[in-house]
């Protein structure tokens, strides 16, 4: 173990997919990638590349360090010195799973590191109870489509394999906004019409993306429990709700907690432009300045690459192929 330097690259995640809150999850094609080894010279130490990493802790107070903690001490081993080096195409705190993807890559990391003793559903459990909520770190963990549901207690999940013909389109907008607020402007009780509401809308959702019954995804993709409470703080995103599937959207939600708003395209559609222009012109009209990215459905968990002793390539050189920018 003294030697061993663990890769792990781990996909980014949309939640809730619009009526499915806390439940549903998708993996993305965006990444987050560590790598983790036993300190050489006895001293915690962090390499923090890329834009968006400022204010991240680079001392014991680090996620990936605490978290990493956890899974020695579950392991019933002590591994109290570590060197991380990390870099992530995710950007922070807009609704695209960063803090979950960071849970499961040093949960996974910190896993392999000390020869893979806790299994994938310990993993998961852990993964739940550290982001208080299954949906993104299902995602990131088992890639694809997942449900999960989580009492607490427990968590349990069904993952579906995305249709081949779906892309997703996201815009981003370049302010940020903590899940922690967003859950804030949330109701405390919620009428029966607005559950009965969402509980058809999400089990339909769920049963059009099993069947690969895309037409439905517009109708199934609707929420009354959090979109509506979170719109005001997010300009522009009632009127993209509203009118991105009459612009080429199969189906648009909120992404998680906001403020990035996804929406899912044939990959056929001869629309992609105008939607995009759209989203961007909505949000610039109300004084957004917003990215889009096209990405994929991401089919699968975290990569995992174990080797022992020195690298010759530093860790950038060797991810430099696969980031985005
Ligand atoms: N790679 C990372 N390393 C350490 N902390 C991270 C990392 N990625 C995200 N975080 C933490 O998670 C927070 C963002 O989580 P959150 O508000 O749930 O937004 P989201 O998960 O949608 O990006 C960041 O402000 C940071 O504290
Ligand atoms: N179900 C959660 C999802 C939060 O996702 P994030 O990517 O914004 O952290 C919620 O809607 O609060």
């Amino acid at each position: 173990m003294m030697h061993r330097r663990v890769m792990v690259k781990v996909p980014a995640s949309t939640a809730n997919l619009g009526p499915g809150f806390d439940t549903l999850g998708m993996a993305l094609s965006l990444y987050t990638w560590i790598e983790m080894s036993v300190s050489s010279d006895g001293i915690t130490s962090f390499d923090l590349y890329g834009d968006g990493m400022e204010g991240i802790p680079t001392d014991k107070s680090n996620l990936i360090y605490t978290v990493a903690q956890q899974v020695f001490e579950a392991a019933g081993v002590q591994v109290p010195e570590l060197h991380v080096a990390m870099y992530s195409d995710i950007p922070l705190t807009r609704g695209l799973g960063s803090s979950a993807s960071a849970i499961v890559a040093a949960l996974v990391a910190a896993n392999a590191l000390i020869g893979s003793p806790l299994s994938e559903d310990k993993l998961f459990q852990m993964a739940s109870e550290l982001e208080g909520h299954p949906d993104n770190v299902s995602a990131s963990l088992f890639g694809g489509i997942v449900v999960a549901a989580w009492d607490g207690q427990r968590a349990e999940k069904v993952r579906i394999e995305p249709h081949a013909d779906l892309d997703v389109l996201v815009a981003i907008p370049s302010f940020q906004l903590a899940t922690e607020k967003a859950r804030n402007a949330l109701p405390t009780q919620i009428t029966m019409k607005d559950a009965v509401f969402n509980v058809a809308s999400s089990s339909l959702l769920v049963a059009a993306f099993a069947s690969g019954n895309l037409e439905l995804i517009r109708f199934a993709m609707r929420d009354r429990l959090h979109q509506p409470y979170r719109a005001a703080l997010i300009p522009g995103m009632a009127e993209i709700l509203e009118q991105a599937t009459g612009r080429g959207a199969l189906g648009v939600a909120l992404s998680g907690a906001g403020p990035t708003l996804l929406t899912l395209v044939d990959r056929n559609s001869p629309r992609k432009a105008e939607l995009e222009s759209f989203l961007i012109h909505t949000l610039k009209d109300h004084g957004i300045h917003a990215e889009t990215m096209w990405l994929k459905p991401c089919v699968h968990g975290p990569e995992i690459t174990v080797s022992e002793g020195q690298q010759a390539q530093s860790f950038m050189e060797r991810i430099k192929g696969e980031v985005r920018a």
